[in-house]
């Protein structure tokens, strides 16, 4: 950038646009503002005297005057007509926005990509030739026992059988927990849309149209809620209730080393199914408030 010095040493105003850098937006301001000083003699002493009329604009100087001069192109002074130059317009607060993405968007991109990384890694039964391929008919074994319609099957079989009107209250109330689970889990894969992991093979048995997305995993929500069922309702001997909690830890993993699903989708999946078991609690059936249910055993 040129200085005003180099006009007061009398240089043509041409001349110093050409040493200081036409390129600059000042300086051209600075040249063409000076009107005659882009002519051939005189140009730095016009810009210096424009420089003392900016300075000097009379005894009383206005509001706008003064903020101008408190400007930081304005202090920077050294190059009167820089002034001139209005400021660049603020950034509309829209894309301010878009320009800082929110730090919650910058950690849920982070937590899927370290979800994506973690699922490819821990889908090691994923094909019969991937690194623990051998094991994958134990795994799809693991996937039968918490798949929804022997679930059903097995709620609906006992019901038949049972001849107590306990047992009965708890199978209704299993029955009810499953199909509020199929329910919830159809919406939310619907919802979400998210596509199963591209290193999955598509072979399970009796899906709906939604099970072709994998958020939240449906064998996740019912391992949590059926395991957290149980304990509440089945008296069992404490080897048997560690038994029943890894069944669900390790059908959860499963699912994962099956490449049926991201990490996320299992995490979440056992979060809903607690939650959904809290909700059948909080509604359970009994012969006292929902009789129609019970009707069918009643004595004719
Ligand atoms: C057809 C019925 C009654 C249930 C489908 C059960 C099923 C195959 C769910 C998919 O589970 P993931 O979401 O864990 O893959």
């Amino acid at each position: 950038m040129s200085s005003p010095r180099r006009s007061l040493d009398g240089r043509p105003a041409g001349s110093a646009a050409g040493a200081g850098g036409s390129g600059s937006p000042a300086h051209g301001n600075g040249s063409g503002g000076g009107g005659g000083g882009s002519g051939s003699g005189g140009g730095g002493r016009f810009e210096f005297q424009s420089l003392l009329s900016s300075r000097s604009p009379g005894p009383e100087p206005s509001a706008a005057r003064l903020r101008a001069s408190d400007s930081p192109v304005h202090r920077r002074g050294s190059f009167p007509l820089a002034a001139a130059a209005p400021p660049p317009p603020p950034l509309p607060e829209e894309d301010c926005m878009r320009l800082n993405p929110s730090f919650a968007g910058i950690a849920l991109r982070s937590l899927l990509a370290i979800d994506l990384w973690m699922s490819k890694r821990l889908g090691v039964c994923a094909g019969e030739k991937s690194s623990w391929g051998s094991a994958r008919p134990l795994m799809k074994l693991l996937e039968l026992s918490g798949h929804g319609v022997l679930w059903l099957a097995g709620t609906a079989y006992c019901l038949c059988r049972s001849d107590s009107w306990a047992g009965r209250e708890v199978l209704v109330n299993l029955m009810f927990a499953l199909f509020l689970d199929l329910v919830l889990v159809a919406l939310l894969k619907g919802l979400f849309r998210r596509r199963r992991p591209s290193h999955n093979q598509m072979d399970m048995l009796f899906t709906f149209s939604v099970d072709k997305y994998s958020f939240p995993s449906g064998h996740a929500t019912r391992a949590a809620l059926v395991s957290r069922f149980i304990l509440h309702h089945l008296v069992l001997a404490i080897p048997l209730r560690v038994l029943i909690v890894l069944w669900a830890f390790i059908l959860g993993l499963s699912r994962v080393m099956l490449g049926r699903h991201n990490v996320t989708d299992v995490a979440f999946g056992f979060f809903l199914g607690y939650i959904q078991y809290s909700i059948v609690d909080y509604f359970w059936l009994s012969p006292f408030n929902a009789p129609a249910v019970f009707a069918l055993w009643s004595p004719q």
